[in-house]
């Protein structure tokens, strides 16, 4: 699957056919009355039809059979995939969960959709204005299956295993340091290559957006031509033990049989698709004198709320670079934030914790709760010499940051088994270093 292409770009208005059928692609109109090569021609709208331009998102997808061909969806047994914020008492602690479990193939195949958890979220898919975390881990392929979210759009974060994303509007490859973004109703399925485990945040009622660049200019952080989005593919399958179509709505799962692939849509165009983008390609921009810059400075995809400069939700990373502040202490600063902070690390270690906190695991600090360097690293970089040196190399942690106040599951704070109960002693060795008789020191 090396060779699989892309478009590039963010959000543009792109147009791809399957090289196997010229022509597909309606010219100069997106209702003809027959579509080349009978096609049905159906529009997937991300946005209400009367959004402003910059954010109106729709897409055409010319298929062989329309998406509305299946039998009535039924519920299904949705695991551990939760919108029900209610179900243990708020917990306003630091946590942090050790690795999440990946199950064994020889004990139970696990498919992406099976393997979601959820793990903190808020609001409501119903008001549109929310989000959740999951995290998914799973062993097997998606065969005969795909999902699409009713509720909202998946930011998924693969951190261990390769995926291999197939989409109505193509395939994408992922490795762990790409992520991709699923938006709302898109239909997909999972092919998995062994033990994989990942994060996802999913946003209700917003779409995620480059960040603006302010004083930064026209370039830097992820630039938009970095973002790749498949090419059309399809293949005219009949499935007579029935194909399932999974339907995330309003927090629950659903299921409908249909006899064919989903993955029948010959050409697209349009502004609303699936994209991916290697984290590596991010442009970093950071403090080349004095202090530690606010991690926003780091942001790769923001989805707004109504408020000005306040998101929904935030995709931050913490990648390699070159740590230079004088007379600075480099690591994050002690905080307490109006915004909730989730953190997963895909690899390596996290600067402000070099014990404890591990790839495939993850942390929260939520709303106001206090958070910082552990005991180590505050004794380490308020001493250490201050030499130019390179800062997180071989990592990549991040951040999902969000301006709701988020639950933790019954699994999170429970069933996973992998909370962290002695999270808090790492702060606990930290000393008082107070001296009322302190000088200024005379150089
Ligand atoms: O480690 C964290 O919790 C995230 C974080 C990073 C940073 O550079 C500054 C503040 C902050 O909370
Ligand atoms: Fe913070």
């Amino acid at each position: 699957m090396a060779d699989l292409k892309y478009l590039t770009g963010f959000g543009n208005e792109f147009a791809s056919e399957d090289p196997r059928c010229p022509g597909a692609l309606p010219e100069g109109q997106n209702n003809p009355q027959a579509c080349p090569y009978g096609l049905y021609a159906e529009q997937l709208s991300g946005s209400a039809f009367t959004c402003p331009r910059p954010a109106n998102r729709r897409s055409w997808l010319y298929r062989i059979l329309p998406s509305v061909c299946h039998k009535p969806f039924a519920s299904v047994q949705q695991g551990h995939l939760t919108h029900s914020w209610d179900e243990v008492e708020p917990d306003p602690n630091q946590l942090r969960w050790q690795p999440f479990t990946i199950p064994k193939v020889s004990e139970k195949k696990v498919d992406f959709v099976m393997g979601l958890h959820t793990l903190c979220g808020a609001g409501d898919t119903r008001t549109r204005n929310g989000i959740a975390v999951h995290v998914y881990a799973c062993n097997s392929s998606m065969t005969d299956r795909c999902f699409n979210n009713s509720d909202g759009d998946f930011l998924i974060v693969p951190q261990q295993g390769k995926i291999l994303i197939t989409t109505e509007f193509g395939k994408m490859m992922m490795e762990p340091n790409e992520i991709c973004v699923i938006q709302q109703g898109m239909r997909f399925s999972v092919e998995v290559f062994g033990a994989t485990r990942g994060y996802v945040l999913e946003v209700f009622g917003a779409h995620f957006e480059l960040p603006d660049l302010g004083p930064i200019g026209a370039n830097g952080l992820a630039n938009p031509r970095d973002f790749l989005a498949p090419v059309a593919w399809y293949e005219d399958r009949k499935v007579p033990g029935g194909y399932t179509v999974i339907n995330k709505y309003q927090g629950k799962l659903f299921a409908a049989q249909q006899d064919f692939s989903p993955f029948n849509v010959v050409a697209w165009h349009g502004n609303y698709t699936p994209y991916k983008y290697n984290l590596e390609n991010f442009m970093v921009i950071n403090c080349v004198a004095f202090d530690h810059a606010d991690p926003s400075i780091f942001t790769v995809l923001t989805a707004k709320s109504t408020r000005p400069g306040v998101a929904v939700a935030d995709f931050v990373i913490f990648p390699p670079r070159w740590g230079v502040a004088d007379h600075t202490f480099r690591p994050p600063y002690y905080h307490r934030n109006c915004m909730s902070e989730f953190m997963g690390l895909i690899k390596g270690h996290y600067e402000a914790k070099e014990e404890g906190f591990q790839p495939g695991g993850g942390s929260l600090h939520s709303m106001m709760t206090p958070h910082g360097p552990d005991y180590e690293c505050f004794e380490k970089a308020s001493t250490a010499d201050l030499k130019p040196e390179r800062v997180a190399e071989g990592t990549m942690a991040f951040m999902f940051e969000s301006s709701f106040s988020m639950a933790v599951t019954k699994w999170g704070l429970d069933t996973c088994n992998r909370l962290d109960k002695n999270y808090y002693k790492c702060w606990e060795p930290l000393k008082s270093h107070f001296n009322p008789n302190w000088k200024p020191s005379s150089t």
